[in-house]
């Protein structure tokens, strides 16, 4: 595990769209897994920006984002249809029909869940996976419990959750309860994967998956068993790490 800190949100948001603009570089049908939430914005504009400088294409790259909202249109400003669209997509040349996201407004869960394992197993495999965190350690919406979902599935949210994401919502109670997520396999199977995490409520969360201990109740941790896995923080999130307590199969690397 590669743990680069940078000294903010916006550099470590330009370190992590070079390291997506290279692996676009180094397989321009790159499939590459994709994720929501506060901390990938300044990344997405960054390759929006390398975009309009001829600097990256996206014509061939297909993509397959980690979760969904249960019960939110792809229209509901607040799916994460919507966010990757309006923040992501609509600005780069990639083509709709190379763009996966798990449908929240199926009629069988089930089936939608099964079919998305398909369309990440046909389409090869995910090249490089981006990932957030939640402050309880959760990766997509695999939240801490004594089982983890090993493949794409309806999953419960935390209050944790529940609450952290309602800052995009009127209130809590529209908050969905259920999602659609890819599960620690499905993730785990990526064959690079990328974390990013910035600021201080993310110390906790980043201190524990970098401890050299795994545990369901941090699923973030899972991730030290993974062979190609780098970590870009930014200073406030990295607070609490130090040589001395990551586990020694990690890398640490200052960058400022
Ligand atoms: N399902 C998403 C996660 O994929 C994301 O990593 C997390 C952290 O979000 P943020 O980056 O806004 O802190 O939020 C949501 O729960």
């Amino acid at each position: 595990m590669k743990i680069i800190v940078e000294e903010n949100y916006e550099k470590m948001s330009n370190r992590a769209a070079l390291l997506l603009a290279s692996q676009i570089h180094l397989k321009e049908n790159s499939k590459l897994g994709l994720a929501t939430g506060g901390t990938p914005m300044g990344m997405y504009n960054k390759l929006i920006e390398m975009y309009n400088e001829d600097e990256v294409d996206f014509s061939q790259v297909m993509t397959f984002n980690l979760d969904e909202y249960c019960g939110l249109s792809k229209e509901n400003p607040n799916s994460y249809h919507y966010y990757m669209f309006d923040n992501f997509f609509n600005h780069i040349n990639i083509k709709k029909e190379n763009v996966n996201i798990p449908d929240g407004m199926t009629e069988d869960y089930n089936k939608e869940c099964r079919e998305y394992e398909s369309l990440i197993e046909n389409a090869g495999g995910i090249d490089l996976q981006v990932l957030g965190i939640g402050a309880n350690g959760h990766i997509g919406f695999n939240e801490p419990a004594e089982k983890l979902n090993v493949m794409t599935n309806v999953v419960n949210l935390s209050k944790e959750t529940i609450q952290a994401n309602s800052r995009y919502f009127e209130n809590e109670e529209k908050v969905p309860k259920q999602a659609i997520s890819m599960g620690m396999a499905t993730i785990l199977k990526s064959k690079r994967i990328l974390l990013l995490a910035s600021g201080k409520n993310k110390v906790e969360a980043i201190k524990a998956t970098v401890s050299g201990k795994i545990s369901t109740g941090v699923p973030a941790s899972l991730l030290q068993t993974h062979p190609e896995i780098t970590l870009i923080i930014d200073k406030e999130a990295a607070a609490l790490i130090s040589e001395d307590n990551i586990s020694a199969n990690c890398e640490l690397e200052i960058k400022y």
